[in-house]
């Protein structure tokens, strides 16, 4: 089962006891609602906010085309009106609320009719009536959700007792250049809170100097006609991630992101980079821009795909960069391109020799940011990141799963960022696994490991249509995977490899094989753990627990991606009951069944010494301290 649902939380850090703001904001209120009729008593915290709200946008300077919107808001201030009018008790909440928005409205209408623009950047191939249109056909649907909306908090408002999910107001940040569409401003506050809270969205802002509204549709994106075709053709709608990150990117913004496994994230990063770049007004020295660093060479080559469908439309150029392959290739297309994907090794080595130049660079992405920032690629990171300008740059940060160990560290690399999580119950970002994902935990004797993987693979994968279904099959060591190769593929069985001891021709060809479906089984170690998006996997099974179980989240994480149901099955041996505490944990927090046997082996969660060494973390060494063994999948 899942856990039940959280309101939505954008924490505000103002200080709001401050005599000389205080006076500020209600001058401000008096300004967007005129002379303040709040039926003679003071403002809420709700209603101050949403006249900042409207005040800024009546500040954003612009050249909006004047539209029949005015006349269409008018018309909807009646209607809430009249819906205000009405008497009885459960529509006194109502009326209130109607009467606040149709302050809001009154005001919005009378923006509009000074000539301010709501929205910024328009699709460059519409005309400006063709949107002028479309937008007021929203707006129209807009109210009327609103109004639904409006109803149905009212009754929810009875029935709880008044209770209200904390607000995300919209508005805009006229420092950054990032101006909220037209269609989402206008959009009631209520339709924002309903869908922060049914989202499991969380926002945690230090600064509150920006209350912005998650993207809720792709049309509300101000760079959609950068990147024509569009990249969206295939999504219904933004993820929850790329929602409620890409206001805050790019308003220019560093931001922390804890989204679940296949949630997104590459592009809820990989939008607002072309953005960037294209704004940005640099022209002499490297043409390098944008630089994502990502922990695998696999994972690598995959975030390059994706970017490069961004980038090309924008007429901006990528490179690749990681070991393992000729450098001659990467050293000519760094001469060249804007946007640089890279495993942080061979970045280091390139940029030492001269050939990669991240002076200009001010958009740095961190993927899979905790493996990043633990102790065998920190140094790496660090140095790459010193060669990047600290003025004007971005740096952002996402995973799955975030564990309190990196934390201080990714502070020291980033300004003021804002954290974003999604998932049930979880303001923190705590671990937590993608509950699409059936997890089966059996607990066996070691000796028995192999024969189980057998069965449970002709289980699931016997003859007939299953035959071809896509199973990973995880181990911990790369001779524990040669072996389990060679032991399946001994048993008739079509199996590829995939772990560090491979060369890169035959870690690239074992993927491809198992992506395209010519090989349905794959053999691997935690190298193919992180990030790896590849369609449809049916199932994951662990034949060997991964070392932390931030891993094990990972891990399973290649099933049940992009909204699809998956399932992992995971043998677990009394070598690995260290970890037993951790798993049910995770289990727990998916509502997953948790078996007896699991439970013998204890319920607490061991406290490391060292977490910061992440997967890599083998113990305790002399007197309690333990040198990192570099281990690096590059
Ligand atoms: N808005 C969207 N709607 C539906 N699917 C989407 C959307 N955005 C991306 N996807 C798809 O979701 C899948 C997973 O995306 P992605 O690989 O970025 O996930 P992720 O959150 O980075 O996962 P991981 O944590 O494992 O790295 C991809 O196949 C991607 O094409």
């Amino acid at each position: 089962m899942t856990e039940a649902p959280a309101s939505a939380v954008l924490n505000d850090g103002n200080d709001h006891t401050k005599k000389s703001k205080k006076r500020r904001r209600e001058d401000i209120l008096k300004d967007a609602v005129g002379n303040g009729d709040f039926g003679g008593s003071k403002p809420s915290k709700e209603e101050r906010r949403e006249a900042k709200r409207l005040k800024k946008l009546g500040e954003e300077p612009g050249a909006g085309p004047e539209t029949d919107e005015v006349l269409q808001l008018n018309g909807n201030v009646g209607e809430v009106e009249k819906a205000a009018a009405n008497g009885d008790q459960s529509e006194s909440k109502l009326s209130k609320e109607a009467r606040k928005e149709a302050r809001r409205l009154k005001k919005l209408a009378k923006e509009q009719e000074n000539g301010h623009a709501v929205a910024e950047q328009l699709p460059s191939n519409n005309s400006v009536n063709g949107i002028d249109k479309a937008s007021d056909k929203a707006t129209l649907k807009a109210e009327k959700a609103r109004l639904k909306a409006e109803k149905k908090s009212a009754k929810t408002e009875n029935t709880d007792g008044g209770s209200q999910p904390n607000s995300t107001k919209g508005t805009f940040d006229s420092g950054s250049g990032y101006v909220e569409d037209r269609v989402l401003a206008a959009l009631p506050q209520s339709e924002i809170d309903d869908f922060l809270s049914t989202n499991f969205i969380t926002i945690s802002d230090p600064t509150s100097s920006t209350n912005l509204r998650p993207i809720t549709q792709f049309s509300h994106l101000p760079t959609h006609h950068t990147t024509s075709p569009s990249p969206f053709t295939a999504f219904k709608s933004p993820t929850p991630i790329q929602s409620a990150a890409w206001p805050f990117l790019l308003s220019g913004r560093d931001v922390i992101g804890v989204a679940e496994t296949g949630s997104g994230k590459t592009l809820a990063f990989g939008v607002p980079c072309i953005r960037s770049i294209t704004s940005s007004s640099r022209t002499r020295g490297s043409p390098a821009r944008a630089v994502i660093v990502s922990p695998t060479r696999e994972l690598a080559a995959q975030i390059h795909t994706q970017m490069e469908t961004l980038a090309s439309p924008a007429h901006l150029s990528t490179v690749c960069v990681y070991g393992g392959v000729p450098k001659d290739p990467q050293r000519l297309a760094l001469k060249t391109a804007h946007i640089i994907v890279a495993t942080p090794g061979r970045l280091n080595d390139l940029i030492n020799e001269g050939s990669a130049d991240l002076s200009n660079v001010n958009y740095v992405v961190l993927d899979e940011a905790d493996r990043m920032l633990d102790k065998g690629f920190e140094e790496e990171i660090r140095k790459i990141i010193a060669t990047t300008p600290t003025k004007g740059r971005q740096t952002l940060m996402f995973t799955a799963t975030w564990p309190p160990s990196v934390r201080d560290l990714a502070s020291t690399f980033m300004k003021t960022p804002v954290h974003i999580s999604i998932g049930a119950d979880n303001p923190t970002g705590e671990l937590r696994a993608n509950t699409k994902i059936t997890q089966l935990v059996e607990v066996v004797d070691p000796r028995q490991k192999e024969t189980r993987l057998l069965q449970l693979l002709k289980q699931h994968q016997g003859a007939g249509a299953k035959k071809n279904d896509r199973i990973l099959v995880f181990c911990l060591y790369k001779k524990e995977a040669a072996r389990i190769e060679s032991f399946l593929s001994a048993r008739g069985m079509k199996a590829a490899g995939i772990h560090g001891d491979m060369s890169q021709d035959k870690r690239t060809a074992s993927l491809s094989a198992f992506k395209t479906g010519t090989c349905p089984l794959l053999v691997a170690t935690d190298v193919a753990a992180r990030g790896l998006d590849i369609p449809a996997v049916k199932a994951v099974i662990n034949v060997t627990f991964p070392l932390t179980v931030e891993d094990y989240v990972h891990r399973i994480g290649r099933t049940g991606r992009a909204g699809a149901d998956g399932l992992a099955i995971t043998l677990f041996t009394e070598h690995d009951k260290a970890q037993s505490g951790a798993l049910i944990n995770v289990l727990r927090a998916a509502g997953q069944e948790i078996p007896e046997e699991l439970l013998r082996f204890g319920t607490t969660v061991k406290k490391k010494g060292h977490e910061a060494y992440g997967a890599f973390y083998k113990g305790p060494g002399v007197g309690g301290k333990k040198e990192g063994t570099k281990i690096k999948f590059d």
